[in-house]
């Protein structure tokens, strides 16, 4: 369960949400500039709220009240960013081993880089740099890479986007199998109503800092094509 309660205070308005998420994928809609990255920043301790609480399955990630502020890499968050963020100078081995560096043995991590590679279907390609992948492979590049910190929690901030329709299916087929085998909460930023409907089990529509809940999805499809419009 993540439970997020917060305020923070952006340039144009104020940040204010307070929800509950049980496991499965949530979405979050939202126009241009309504603080949705900042809401995932937040959840990653990329950024600190103002005041609230954060917390995963009872782990206190925030809270303002006890003076917690977990750092980043003590929350076992996977983010998946909304370029990839991929290392250029790395292979797709290298990017993907690059979060487990260090603390493998500290945390007693138990994935293989290569299941994790065979899983994403780019062992193929271990060897290549970012510069030499299509947008899909390097979508699934930065997924194996968030996978191989084996996270509490996954991220995403509009993963699709950037993929033209047909790969943009796959994933979104791939990424819901993904969620299956992997238990854990998927938090994932759109723009596009069909992937709201074919993967989210629940959504948070932010306007302006603002949350309205749209309860569940797969019945609410009108009233979604107009929201993320
Ligand atoms: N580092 C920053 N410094 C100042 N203002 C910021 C910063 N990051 C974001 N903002 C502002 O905070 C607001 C929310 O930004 P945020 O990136 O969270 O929106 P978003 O909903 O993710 O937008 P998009 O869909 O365009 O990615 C915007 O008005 C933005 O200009």
């Amino acid at each position: 369960m993540l439970e997020v309660n917060i305020q923070k205070a952006l340039p144009d308005f104020l940040l204010k949400v307070a929800f509950s998420f049980a496991n499965g994928i949530t979405a979050i809609l939202g126009p241009s500039g309504a603080g949705k990255t900042t809401l995932l920043q937040c959840i990653a301790g990329l950024v600190s709220p103002d005041e609230g609480f954060i917390s995963l399955k009872g782990k206190v990630f925030y809270c303002s009240g006890e003076g917690v502020n977990l750092p980043a890499r003590l929350r076992r968050v996977g983010y998946v960013f909304q370029d990839y963020a991929l290392f250029p100078h790395m292979t797709v081995k290298q990017n993907a081993m690059y979060g487990v560096k260090g603390c493998k043995e500290k945390r007693g991590y138990r994935l293989s880089v290569i299941d994790v590679l065979e899983m994403l279907k780019v062992t193929h390609l271990q060897h290549r740099y970012p510069d030499e992948l299509s947008g899909g492979e390097k979508q699934r590049v930065a997924l194996a890479r968030a996978l191989m910190t084996e996270p509490d929690i996954l991220l995403l901030d509009e993963p699709l986007s950037a993929l033209d329709d047909y790969t943009r299916k796959q994933l979104r087929r791939e990424l819901k199998e993904l969620q299956g085998k992997w238990g854990i909460p998927f938090v994932m930023v759109t723009h596009n109503s069909e992937d709201v409907k074919y993967l989210a089990d629940q959504a948070l529509y932010l306007h302006e800092g603002k949350q309205y809940t749209l309860g569940q999805l797969r019945s609410a499809s009108s009233t979604l094509v107009y929201l993320t419009r």
